[in-house]
């Protein structure tokens, strides 16, 4: 599932990957209403109104009701303060109604996202973001796993069998969103990881000896072709929009057209790593569910 051919490497296809994790939740979902009658919940929060926000919250909106759960959109001024802002989030922490809670990135500047995320419980914290989620991924416990990172994580080990283990990842990027935690699953998966970023003096050569390269820094085509090594997988986490020929175009951190030829297998962008964000939350959300009620979901 999820994988062509085409000269050079293989293309990960995400959306199909994707819709397969969708459907599979819809199946779960459908299965627990017969069994209990409940229904899981998600709620998302957007504030102000910043164009791809607002379609990635839309978009979140449409696949939660599509997956049979019930969605809770929550659609804010730009100009909310802190306190209503905490104060909504405390009232959805105290809803049974609602398993999962998500605050769409970035903010507007005035509000500080890292007491939102904390103020969190984080057992509905679907995104992964709060530190007990940190923390517990970080030493090996269960927990709520940032969506894109756990996207990423599923796509190499359908890639690779399931085996990871040995393998030499590089991860360039070090953010507490995606390069932390993808380092960290893809250290509990066995594999050696090295973690490069803006400061690292060799990254084309540290890239160079990857098996395993994820790449989440924001900057467009940054990583070129003679960075792969052959027959590596390369996972390119960036979205960035770019003007072309005056038309404006999505486009990864990894310069594509060279790096296909040399990768062993390279996700897109768009349709890579992108639609499995919104399918991981679904099942995050799910996940959450589960534990909330201690019902095993699987
Ligand atoms: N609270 C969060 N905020 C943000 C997250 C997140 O995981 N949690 N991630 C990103 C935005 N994001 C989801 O929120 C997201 C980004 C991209 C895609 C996607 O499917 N991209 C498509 C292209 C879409 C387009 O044309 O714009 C693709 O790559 O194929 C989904 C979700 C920042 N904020």
């Amino acid at each position: 599932m999820g994988m062509d051919r085409v000269a050079g490497g293989a293309i990960i296809d995400g959306r199909m990957f994707a819709a397969g994790l969708l459907d599979d939740v819809a199946v779960k979902v459908a299965r627990l209403k017969n069994a209990t009658g409940a229904v899981p919940g998600l709620a998302v929060v957007l504030v102000g109104s910043d164009p791809a926000s607002a379609v990635y919250v839309g978009s979140k909106h449409r696949q939660t009701a599509a997956a049979g759960m019930n969605s809770f959109k929550h659609e804010l001024a730009a100009d909310t303060t802190q306190d209503d802002l905490m104060a909504l989030i405390g009232r959805l922490n105290g809803d049974p109604a609602v398993h999962g809670i998500l605050v769409q990135l970035p903010l507007p500047p005035h509000l500080d996202a890292g007491a939102v995320i904390q103020g969190i419980d984080p057992d509905k914290d679907v995104d992964g973001f709060h530190i007990s989620n940190a923390g517990r991924l970080s030493t090996g416990q269960p927990a709520l796993v940032p969506c894109t990172p756990l996207g990423c994580l599923m796509l190499l080990k359908h890639r690779l069998g399931g085996d990871l283990s040995g393998l030499h990842a590089v991860v360039v990027g070090k953010s507490n969103i995606v390069g932390k935690p993808m380092a960290q699953l893809l250290l509990s998966e066995n594999c050696t990881v090295t973690i490069a970023h803006s400061r690292t003096r060799n990254t084309p050569e540290l890239c160079r000896t990857a098996d395993i390269l994820v790449v989440a820094v924001g900057r467009p085509g940054l990583v070129r072709g003679d960075w792969i090594k052959p027959g590596a997988i390369v996972i390119d986490v960036g979205i960035n929009r770019v003007q072309i020929d005056g038309r404006s175009r999505i486009v990864g951190d990894v310069a594509f057209e060279e790096a296909r030829h040399v990768a062993g297998a390279i996700t897109p962008v768009p349709g890579g790593v992108g639609p499995m964000t919104i399918a991981c939350l679904l099942s995050n959300t799910l996940t959450a569910f589960g534990r909330q009620h201690s019902i095993p979901i699987d």
